[in-house]
């Protein structure tokens, strides 16, 4: 196992449909900068972005490959033959959706993460949303188990912060957990790692420049003065 990334930030460079940042240059740029400020990791999506992104970056990077379900949330990494394609573009981890929600077959769940693992020589990360989750994603061999979609399923509470309550009890329970989803400030993310998380992955409050923008945007609107901006792009 390498233990390159144990304790530090992963930073997730991902910008989806009309995001002016949803270009391949762009997305290796921001990895860029995030291996220059000290990232031990890269989450990013879809082979081509990966692709650029291995042209100059030195730290791992966790791969995903995204599909949209009927206009719903994604879906991280549904088969085998996305997770080849992300494998092929250079991803040294795969991460994949493991809910009950999206996943509910556990055999198949199995078989996904053992074909990763010993076909492609890959290390996997399950996406989860809540403890029995991260449970049974560990049980099949997942290598590293990520609360990213706590608050996401239809059985986690919706939420704005992050999951630290759901990396303790994972962690307490000898899994190797990441704290992923949410996390918007440095004291978060030392909080994640106090409470047992392996790495911490910060994506929205790092690289979405108009989040960031519409944070401030939006408190000075609020006080009845500027405009907090129009636009609505999705991550
Ligand atoms: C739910 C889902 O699809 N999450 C995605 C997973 O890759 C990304 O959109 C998130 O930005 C990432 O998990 C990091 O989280 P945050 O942006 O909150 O720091």
């Amino acid at each position: 196992m390498d233990n390159s990334m144990k304790h530090g930030l992963v930073v997730s460079c991902q910008a989806h449909f009309d995001h002016p940042l949803n270009h391949s240059l762009h997305i290796a740029a921001l990895a860029k900068c995030a291996e220059l400020g000290g990232a031990v990791g890269i989450r990013a999506d879809s082979p081509e972005h990966i692709r650029e992104i291995k042209k100059n970056v030195n730290v791992p990077v966790i791969g995903i490959n995204k599909v949209l379900q009927h206009g719903h949330r994604f879906f991280i990494t549904p088969t085998f033959e996305h997770a080849k394609d992300i494998v092929e573009a250079g991803a040294d981890i795969v991460a994949l959706e493991a809910t009950f929600q999206n996943q509910p077959d556990t055999e198949a769940l199995k078989e996904l993460i053992r074909e990763i693992k010993e076909e492609l020589n890959t290390p996997v990360m399950a996406d989860i949303s809540t403890f029995e989750e991260g449970v049974r994603a560990w049980e099949l061999g997942a290598d590293y188990v990520g609360t990213t979609l706590s608050g996401y399923t239809d059985i986690s509470k919706n939420r704005q912060t992050p999951d630290i309550e759901l990396v303790k009890a994972l962690a307490d329970a000898g899994i190797r957990t990441i704290c992923e989803g949410h996390v918007s400030s440095p004291e978060q993310a030392l909080a994640a790692v106090e409470a047992g998380a392996y790495f911490v992955v910060v994506g929205t409050a790092i690289t979405d420049t108009v989040a960031i923008t519409k944070g401030y945007t939006g408190i000075l609107h609020n006080h009845g003065v500027g405009s907090d901006g129009d636009a609505n792009c999705m991550r």
